[in-house]
């Protein structure tokens, strides 16, 4: 059972790593077009919980439910499949392909996906433009600031209509003025394509922009009170 209305929810969650735990009993749920901040010290199990809801993880036990699949029972294969096809992803640093230009990046997955060159262009170029990067389609990501590669990343996590956005620090390499846009940027265009966003962060000022703040504290999970 999942929460009523949820798409992504876990239920119970527990991974150690050696003796080392990392989870120990987290439930989480997010639904379409909410965006939940993951908040809590270095080592309490943010990053961990992230990888496991998005299947790239598997927690020792506890299950994780996405749109009528029970992922932690499906096989490596499928769970593949369901991260390309369903999930977009936006890490702190290196995502970006160095050898591709901006435009082939962001249009990277969604040629995996099946989606023809022209096409797929198309909506890398409308991505680019809307993260306000459209100068730097021809450059390759070496060539570009830090802030321009971060919106770069975050087009191409959008522009394949994840269900699921999976944002670990997304701006913890950027100042504060390109955080702020980045993270303005990224919420609007997750609201607006009904995206659920997991944003994992240890900023208040970047958790500020979810609907909703849980807090990790030594592999558990609580939600802040006032921000449900
Ligand atoms: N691959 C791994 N092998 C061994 N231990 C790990 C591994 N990944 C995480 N851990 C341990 O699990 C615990 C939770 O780590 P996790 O990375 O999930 O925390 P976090 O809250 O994301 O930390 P940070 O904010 O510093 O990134 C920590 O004690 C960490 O040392």
């Amino acid at each position: 059972m999942t929460p009523a209305g949820s798409l992504l929810a876990a239920r119970d969650l527990r991974k150690a790593y050696g003796r080392t735990p990392a989870l120990d009993g987290v439930d989480f749920s997010v639904h379409p077009g909410e965006v939940v901040a993951v908040m809590g010290p270095s080592g309490s199990g943010k990053s961990t919980l992230l990888h496991c809801l998005a299947g790239i993880v598997r927690p020792d036990s506890g299950t994780v439910h996405y749109d009528g699949h029970v992922l932690t029972a499906e096989s490596d294969a499928r769970r593949s499949a369901l991260r390309r096809s369903d999930f977009g992803f936006v890490f702190q640093f290196g995502q970006l392909v160095p050898e591709l230009t901006c435009l082939e990046n962001v249009a990277l997955p969604l040629r995996l996906n099946g989606v023809k060159r022209k096409a797929a262009e198309t909506t890398a170029r409308e991505w680019l433009a809307r993260l306000e990067v459209d100068d730097v389609h021809g450059k390759r990501p070496g060539e570009v600031s830090g802030g321009q590669g971060q919106r770069v990343a975050v087009a191409r996590a959008l522009a394949g209509r994840p269900r699921v956005l999976f944002a670990d620090e997304p701006t913890g390499a950027l100042d504060s003025l390109n955080g702020e846009r980045v993270m303005t940027l990224l919420t609007d265009a997750a609201r607006d394509t009904r995206a659920a966003v997991v944003l994992v962060t240890h900023e208040p000022r970047v958790a500020a922009y979810a609907d909703r703040e849980v807090v990790v504290r030594d592999g558990t999970a609580r939600e802040l009170a006032g921000t449900a």
